[in-house]
């Protein structure tokens, strides 16, 4: 971890909400620390999706705060949230298969800048650089060139992370990093992945049902049932509770 480690980066307080009489969150309480990687799980339904779309203002809480860096930010538009630091990768690449995977890059430093003007020219070489620092980050770069939709699901995960990762974004919350990536390749996806956010000093929050994933690259892991955290804590110990094997592991 960084030396921004025991710093409280995100702090979760009282999170409530409810869908009907689905409970989704129910008093969720979490710190996420500097530098960390902290994995979620839990079973289907437990509520994890919906406290990452807490985080990041894509849902209000019933009851509840979220404060990042000292900060309110419960219900905050997803876009100001994006702006104080908080980046989000979905399980499915967000990329325009279309678009080579530079063009995809500058048009996510474009969407930073807030410049959409399509007549102003995308390719600035501060950013071009900029961005192929990022795709080399990543182990990507020699891949600039090609459209986002001819390469395998491991790399536009990656790509994907580099866009987020474009945003200069101090945590990065993810569903699934490596869901889709064929399995002989999840752990070489992970692992690049993890080394670009140590150096980028990202902090993450990702969802995992891979238990194997979250024993070799979680810092903590917090179990979530039913809208609770049943347990946090470092994966050694966590993923060998006997109440954890049995409600989430199934053993
Ligand atoms: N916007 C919504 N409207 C209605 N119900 C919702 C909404 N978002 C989530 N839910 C419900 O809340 C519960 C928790 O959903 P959530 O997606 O957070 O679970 P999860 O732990 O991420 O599950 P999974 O591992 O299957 O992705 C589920 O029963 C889901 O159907």
């Amino acid at each position: 971890m960084s030396a921004a480690a025991n710093t409280v980066l995100l702090e979760a307080r009282g999170l409530d909400i409810r869908f009907g009489g689905v409970v989704a969150a129910d008093g969720i309480d979490l710190d996420v620390y500097g530098g960390e990687n902290l994995a979620i799980i839990g079973p289907n339904g437990a509520g994890k999706t919906t406290f990452l779309n807490i985080c990041t203002g894509y849902l209000r809480p019933k009851a509840g705060s979220v404060r990042f860096e000292n900060k309110e930010i419960t219900a905050h538009p997803p876009r100001e949230i994006t702006r104080l630091g908080i980046a989000r990768a979905f399980q499915i690449p967000q990329l325009f298969t279309e678009q080579t995977v530079l063009e995809n890059m500058l048009l996510a430093a474009a969407s930073r800048e807030r410049r959409w003007n399509p007549f102003r020219p995308l390719d600035r070489i501060a950013e071009r650089d900029e961005m192929i620092a990022l795709l080399e980050l990543v182990d990507c770069a020699d891949h600039r060139n090609k459209h986002a939709g001819e390469l395998p699901e491991g790399h536009r995960k990656l790509i994907d992370i580099a866009i987020a990762l474009a945003l200069k974004p101090k945590l990065l919350l993810m569903d699934e990093p490596t869901s889709g990536v064929a399995s002989a390749d999840k752990f070489g996806v992970m692992e690049i992945l993890v080394a670009a956010l140590a150096k980028a000093k990202v902090a993450s929050v990702f969802v995992e049902h891979d238990m194997d994933m979250v024993q070799r690259y979680a810092n903590r892991v917090a179990v979530w049932s039913t809208g609770k955290i049943q347990r946090v804590g470092p994966p050694g110990e966590v993923l060998n509770d006997a109440d954890v094997i049995r409600t989430v592991i199934g053993g």
